[in-house]
């Protein structure tokens, strides 16, 4: 699904990734933790093809194919998909309307029929329903004025709408309360499958009590330190990221 080699990534002239290398397979969940600052989000972005970072050595292939020279909205339809740490408002869209373009514009591309307004309104309120997400949401600008929550919430609502191959969820968890943090696990975990991977990063083992990763990796100064199975997270949690030669001062 997604193979990753000796990738580095700058951001205005500085190395954030070092050297990561990744395999996912079809159907895997791999989560990344790992100190503040240490590159997941970089990594995330990078994957998703965001133009402050520049790509300074290696490769990645997604479904066989080079990702690294796809623009961003061909990753999007090939089944890229990212839960951003912050969503973006856009002020002016409507949630649906922007929801329906980019469902039709993916369908389009698998050779699906597109959805009509109707169909789709159908498809997005029984979504909405399964993210706890009042319908009205779907009617106002997209994220504009939501809580932290509610935009996260959002953001699984798309990926579910979007049916993504490689999902990608940064920090999806900060910001839920604990109601919110079950609902949005049930979303994922709703939308496992042999042929969607996921790639969780994340701070707190609490999201991997409910999301259950096949793979833990520690990211610590642009490059993927450790891996191991779940228990590297209970792990993390107990010892903190001291015992593995990190600064505990960096990973406060
Ligand atoms: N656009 C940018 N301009 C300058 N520096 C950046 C930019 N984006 C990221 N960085 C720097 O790259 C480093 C890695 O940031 P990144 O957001 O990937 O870390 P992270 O592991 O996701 O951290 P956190 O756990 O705090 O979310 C940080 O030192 C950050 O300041």
């Amino acid at each position: 699904m997604l193979s990753i080699k000796n990738l580095h990534a700058t951001v205005d002239g500085t190395p954030i990734l070092k050297g990561i290398n990744l395999e996912i397979k079809p159907g895997e969940v791999h989560a990344i933790m790992g100190p503040n600052g240490s590159g997941k989000s970089t990594l995330s972005q990078v994957l998703a093809g965001h133009e402050a970072f520049e790509v300074t050595a290696g490769q990645v292939l997604m479904n066989g194919e080079d990702l690294l020279s796809k623009e961003i909205e061909e990753r999007a339809r090939d089944g890229l998909f990212l839960a951003f740490q912050y969503p973006v408002e856009i002020p002016g869209v409507s949630n649906i309307q922007f929801l329906r373009t980019a469902v039709n514009s993916v369908r389009k591309h698998r050779g699906e029929p597109e959805l009509d307004a109707v169909g789709f309104m159908k498809l997005a309120k029984e979504t909405a329903k399964r993210v706890d997400l009042d319908i009205s949401f779907l009617k106002r600008g997209v994220n504009e004025g939501f809580s932290g929550g509610e935009k996260k919430r959002n953001e699984i609502m798309q990926m579910m709408l979007l049916e993504p191959r490689l999902a990608i969820l940064d920090e999806t968890d900060s910001g839920l309360d604990i109601d919110a943090l079950k609902t949005v696990s049930e979303g994922v975990n709703a939308n496992r499958s042999p042929d969607r991977s996921f790639l969780v990063v994340t701070h707190y083992q609490r999201l991997l009590s409910y999301i259950i990763p096949d793979y833990v990796h520690v990211l610590a100064g642009g490059q993927i330190i450790k891996s191991g199975g779940r228990d590297l997270a209970l792990e993390l949690e107990d010892k903190g990221y001291g015992w593995l030669g990190i600064n505990e001062a960096a990973a406060s």
